[in-house]
């Protein structure tokens, strides 16, 4: 174990700001924190027409950490785009937090999404334009933090990752390990009960992998956060608490 990762694993329990180390309150009925019944993707039109997922039924417990895998093409980005709102399926339901999301407004929608969902993406998906504070500030503003406060909360955000002295760094001045723990950073801005993560590790070398992993497992099984995955990443199931396997747009 490399110091880097002793530093952002150990880093990551203590200083996450006091509101970060509640777990948050579910709606006391709802113990699944994600729900599907009968999801169904179909991409393009006609002879075109293709089935990339088929009566996807699922559910995921509040404060479990769980990964989708499966061969390249079956469908997880897919499935997860649609379990974090950004796509919407060609067919069934999708409930979050006991709310159906599938039948809300693109802008009821929007602001769920903003909420309570802290996204990873696979490219990071960094402003390359703004510092990594800035990336993070940006965020907790969309989420109606502003000012000192926000400035106040993304370096403390930054440190809990393990970067507090990077940042006023660029992403083009960052690592990609670096990149993905300020992206980290940014998807838990705000205290989201629900974090979703597309191949999270695919782009780090194996100290940043696990890292990230510590971290992803420490929101799980410390703080009560419900965990997605999509992943290739064996390192990765040691950690989980189920493996979602999905084939040609099936889950097994
Ligand atoms: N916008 C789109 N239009 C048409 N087909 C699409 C579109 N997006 C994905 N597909 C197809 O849907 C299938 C599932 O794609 P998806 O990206 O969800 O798979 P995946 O399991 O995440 O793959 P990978 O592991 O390679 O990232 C693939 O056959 C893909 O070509």
């Amino acid at each position: 174990m490399t110091v880097s990762h002793l530093n952002l694993a150990s880093s990551l329990v203590v200083p996450l700001p006091s509101q970060y180390l509640a777990e948050r309150e579910l709606t006391p009925a709802v113990s699944e924190a994600i729900a599907t019944r009968g999801v169904e993707m179909v991409y393009g039109e006609g002879a075109e027409q293709f089935q990339a997922l088929s009566n996807i039924n699922l559910e995921i417990p509040a404060g479990s950490i769980q990964l989708l895998m499966g061969p390249s093409g079956s469908g997880k980005t897919t499935l997860l785009s649609i379990l974090a709102g950004i796509l919407t399926p060609s067919g069934g339901s999708v409930r979050l937090l006991g709310q159906e999301i599938t039948a809300m407004s693109r802008s009821q929608l929007s602001q769920f999404r903003l909420q309570n969902i802290g996204f990873i993406f696979q490219g990071f998906n960094l402003f390359p334009a703004l510092t990594a504070l800035e990336n993070i500030e940006l965020a907790l503003e969309m989420k109606g933090i502003r000012g000192k406060a926000a400035r106040h909360e993304a370096l403390s955000l930054l440190e809990a990752v393990g970067l507090g002295s990077r940042a006023k760094n660029l992403p083009k001045n960052l690592s990609g390990g670096q990149k993905q723990r300020v992206a980290i950073a940014r998807a838990l801005a705000g205290n989201p009960p629900l974090i979703m993560a597309d191949e999270p590790t695919a782009a780090l070398d194996s100290t940043s992998g696990h890292a990230v992993i510590d971290l992803l497992s420490t929101l799980a099984k410390e703080r009560g956060r419900t965990v997605l995955i999509v992943t290739h990443d064996p390192r990765i199931m040691d950690v989980a608490d189920r493996v979602l396997y999905l084939e040609d747009g099936r889950l097994k």
